[in-house]
């Protein structure tokens, strides 16, 4: 019997399927598990016929409906694999199959596919003018080195025309994945010897042959990261019954490779930009924790209850069975704290929001006569006292007050400590969420809570965790070999905490690694975002320096984000109306756009735009189930850790990004004044790059100066 492989240009495509398409498929494959090799060719149904004029002389079409074809690579040596490349209208088949190449890299022995005739077709005209071109990309690297990394002649042609990395994106999709990849490393300044570590070696380490063997069997078990090798009918069943995502079973080998990781000796984090694959991440190595004993128990901790929703949705489809989900607890951290202190004291903490802390801020700054503003007291308190546990006059006075620029003197401290005690007795009773958590942080260290003490704690999301809330997560596990697994982004910092895990005794020195492939955005909207964030520098989580970008790129394509102004704020709505209804032309379904503002004043007249025009618009706050209709309506925090195919940026003026309220003014503390900026900054960052495929920026009046030219 042959056995049977997808590739992942399969599963792009295969939820996309209508369902009677999805039908033909699963009976078409049904057959490669029942009929010999022999009775394939020969089955009627079947119709596995070789493609004419093709590349590949392996390229074979199959029937699915009639009007839909499978592409398949059939062996054409001794082995036994077939593998299904796609699935695609039966007019298109023939030109998708013809003009495509499957070879195995000679570095990383992985299958991998190339558009041999899109290739021939730039080269030529790409060495024309790099005859004339003063530098060519490539130049420092001899032939023998690109060899050595798997380039192969095609390829070396091609690589030694191109003069400059927007050219070398224009062969993105074109070229070999093994091989493009390392000519985007080279050409981001990264050495022979790092590219042959991070790509070649990687890659070979997830081979299983012995490299004897070219047969198409082997290189396909070779490309684990590439292809999926369905073993018996119960697999193939689940295969394409389970909705299926791409990262479920694609890692990346930057992602496997942390994911998987048999063991870390002690707290481990994953960094990387938007969109590289964090989140998916946390959730493998959730799984690959829950595997190695039978009793683990794991907290999965992110940011709001909206991420938590949907990190449980992906878990249950990631992991095997409901006894390994029944294992995990994903909550948020503040969730988990207040559960903490409610079972070790009998009362359910009630704590009062931000409008309200400030609120008791300025009537402190007012009854006490403080020559400081609620705000300037509020951070105070957040960033000097609860970040650092001060529990006393004593401790106040000598506390480092690193990240604050505005000196005080030792009778300005006392006089502050008063407002912070007096902020207690304001509370009567109350409570806020930090101070839960500082609460909670204690009954776990003190063994007061010990039924909350887990085996692993992973962390998503973690750039905006405050210190009291690292605390609780520090104590909720006991020190040791993975004891925190972290993910987080420093450039997507939009509230206002600033934390050194090594201070706060998670050392992640030496198991840090950084993810570079974004696979959610074009390159042009990651352009346009990245421009946001250009010639800024942000701190690290771990307190160690500064984070960067370096390297962060997409190998996907589409149209370059739309931005543009308007004379007031009616027009700029009626644009985005407009904008709105061309995407939902275009067949983009109401719930796959987002709307997204500074403000909820604006989103507002947004949502009664779009109603007027009898398009369903939904609040993200209001949380709708993921198969509610309707456009998604979001402020800029709202959109943590969201994406969505288009998304429409509307309100990025002067006056809303940086909002002035929430940016400390220069002469109160210079330090503040440049930290708050930087978050408005991470906000339209953040924003941006929620994007898929489709992006576009508007303002009334004058621009955020945060746009990139
Ligand atoms: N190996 C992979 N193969 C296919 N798709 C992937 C892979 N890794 C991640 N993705 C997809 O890329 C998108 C972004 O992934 P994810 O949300 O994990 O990124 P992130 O780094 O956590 O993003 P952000 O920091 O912006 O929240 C998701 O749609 C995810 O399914």
């Amino acid at each position: 019997m042959p056995q049977l492989a997808f590739a992942n240009s399969f599963w792009e495509t295969y939820d996309l399927l209508e369902k009677q398409v999805k039908a033909g498929v699963r009976k078409a494959m049904a057959k490669f598990q029942q009929l010999s090799i022999a009775e394939l060719y020969a089955d009627k149904g079947l119709h596995l016929e070789s493609v004419d004029k093709a590349r590949d002389p392996r390229m074979r079409t199959i029937r699915i409906t009639d009007f839909w074809r499978g592409v398949v690579l059939a062996p054409d040596d001794s082995s036994d694999i077939f593998l299904l490349l796609n699935v695609v209208p039966h007019d298109d088949a023939y030109s998708w199959a013809a003009k495509r190449l499957y070879t195995v890299n000679t570095a990383t022995r992985g299958l991998e596919v190339r558009n041999v005739v899109a290739i021939e077709q730039l080269t030529p005209s790409l060495e024309e003018v790099a005859a004339k071109a003063p530098d060519l990309l490539f130049a420092r690297h001899s032939d023998t080195v690109l060899r050595e990394l798997g380039i192969d002649d095609q390829v070396l042609r091609a690589a030694r025309a191109i003069a400059d990395q927007a050219q070398l994106e224009a062969f993105a999709g074109v070229l070999p994945e093994d091989q493009f990849e390392v000519l985007q490393f080279l050409a981001e300044g990264f050495t022979a010897e790092e590219v042959y570590r991070d790509v070649v070696a990687e890659r070979l380490a997830a081979t299983s042959g012995d490299g004897t063997s070219d047969s198409l069997a082997m290189a396909i078990v070779n490309t684990p990261n590439r292809i999926k090798l369905v073993t018996g009918p119960d697999e193939l069943a689940e295969a394409l019954d389970k909705p299926f995502a791409a990262w479920r079973v694609f890692l990346h080998r930057s992602q496997r490779r942390v994911a998987y990781r048999t063991s870390f000796s002690g707290p481990a984090q994953v960094t990387g930009g938007p969109g590289t694959g964090k989140t998916v991440v946390a959730l493998h190595r959730v799984k690959h924790l829950l595997s190695r004993a039978p009793d683990t128990q794991v907290l999965l901790s992110t940011y709001t209850n909206a991420l938590a929703g949907m990190l449980r949705e992906n878990l249950a489809l990631l992991l095997e069975d409901d006894e390994q989900l029944a294992r995990v607890n994903v909550t948020t951290v503040d969730a988990f704290a207040n559960r903490v202190v409610r079972e070790a004291t009998g009362r359910a903490p009630s704590p009062i929001g931000d409008a309200d802390e400030r609120q008791i801020w300025r009537r402190l700054a007012r009854r006490l006569d403080l020559p400081w503003s609620e705000q300037f007291l509020m951070q105070e308190f957040r960033h000097v006292v609860l970040a650092q546990g001060v529990e006393n006059k004593a401790g106040y006075l000598r506390a480092e007050r690193r990240g604050r620029g505005s000196a005080l003197r030792p009778s300005q401290r006392e006089l502050l400590w008063q407002a912070m005690t007096a902020f207690s007795t304001e509370l009567a009773g109350r409570t806020t969420h930090l101070l839960v958590c500082a609460d909670a942080a204690k009954l776990l260290s003190d063994q007061k809570a010990t039924q909350h003490r887990y085996d692993h704690v992973v962390v998503d999301e973690a750039q905006d965790l405050h210190p009291a809330q690292w605390r609780v997560l520090r104590a909720a596990v006991p020190e040791g070999p993975d004891d925190l697994f972290i993910t987080g982004d420093p450039h997507q910092r939009i509230y206002d905490s600033r934390v050194s895990l090594r201070a706060l005794g998670i050392p992640v020195t030496g198991r840090s690694s950084r993810l570079r492939v974004n696979y959610r955005s074009t390159a042009e909207i990651l352009g346009w975002s990245t421009g946001v964030m250009a010639d800024v520098q942000v701190s690290q989580l771990s307190g160690d320096g500064d984070d960067s970008l370096v390297g962060y790129r997409s190998l996907l394509h589409g149209t370059r984000p739309h931005i543009a102004g308007y004379p007031d704020e009616n027009s700029e709505i009626d644009a985005a109306a407009g904008r709105i209804r061309e995407w939902l032309g275009q067949g983009v379904l109401p719930h796959e756009i987002a709307v997204c503002t500074r403000f909820n004043i604006l989103l507002d007249k947004v949502r009664d735009r779009l109603r007027a025009e009898n398009i369903p618009a939904v609040l993200v706050k209001d949380r709708p189930a993921a198969g509610t209709e309707g456009v998604r309506l979001a402020t800029m925090h709202a959109m943590k850790g969201l994406e969505f195919r288009c998304v429409a940026i509307v309100g990025a003026t002067a006056r809303a990004v940086p909002f002035a309220k929430e940016v400390t003014p220069v002469e109160v503390d210079p330090q503040q004044h440049a930290s708050d900026l930087l978050r408005e900054r991470c906000l339209l960052f953040v924003a941006g790059t929620r994007a898929r495929e489709r992006l576009s920026v508007s303002w009334s009046g004058a621009p955020s100066p945060f746009l990139p030219d």
